[in-house]
């Protein structure tokens, strides 16, 4: 069954809605972006997350010691490493780790083979900041990646998450702007899209 994660949580009320409805992943994001939390709050909505829905912390170019630093205070499950970090750089940081590509054609696709991160999503290039643009890339770049390791983002929502799983087939849906209003959560939407891609399954 495809796994959902809910990316860009800042408020109780949506990390609540998100695990009530059934998120296997929720994201907090430390790098530049109007998403963008403090260590300390995310620590307390860290408290919300029962201990099967992971807690991923998304960074761009950060420093091993603040990597280090926010894995710890936040008890998070994953880095995912959304800017220009090497292989060489995550393998020697040393914690669970996921890759994220830009794609803009076949070659960003086959970067995969060079990390050996848990799992490696693959994103839209970002317009403002490195993710969470909002919009969709070219899908059939991805028919010969693995789909273990596969996390699949970019401009997904109701309307075409159903049609991304029947496409890619990925380990897990990543979704932030397509559960927004007006730039900010909408419980309503995450419920949708959690049960959306559940329903996909049954
Ligand atoms: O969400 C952000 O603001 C962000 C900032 C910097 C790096 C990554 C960011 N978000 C990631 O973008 C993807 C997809 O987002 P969207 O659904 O297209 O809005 C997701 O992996 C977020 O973790």
């Amino acid at each position: 069954m495809t796994k959902v994660k809910i990316c860009g949580l800042m408020e109780p009320e949506h990390v609540q809605a998100a695990v009530e409805a059934g998120a296997d992943a929720v994201g907090f994001v430390f790098a530049p972006s109007r998403r963008r939390v403090a260590i300390a709050q995310a620590k307390e909505l860290a408290q919300l997350v029962p201990d099967h829905v992971m807690k991923i912390g998304v960074f761009v170019d950060a420093t091993q010691a603040e990597l280090e630093q926010t894995f710890r205070k936040v008890s998070l499950d994953y880095i995912q490493y959304h800017g220009g970090e090497s292989a060489e750089f995550i393998e020697k940081v040393g914690l669970p780790s996921i890759k994220v590509l830009s794609v803009h054609d076949s070659e960003d696709v086959e970067k995969a083979n060079g990390y050996e991160t848990e799992y490696v999503l693959f994103d839209t290039p970002g317009i403002e900041f490195r993710g969470g643009s909002g919009e969709v890339f070219d899908w059939s770049l991805l028919k010969e990646v693995p789909v273990e390791r596969m996390i699949l983002a970019g401009g997904l929502n109701s309307q075409n998450v159903k049609e991304a799983i029947r496409q890619v087939r990925p380990f897990m849906v990543d979704v932030s702007s397509g559960v927004e209003i007006d730039r900010r959560k909408d419980e309503t939407l995450i419920r949708e899209f959690i049960r959306t891609v559940k329903e996909e399954e049954s």
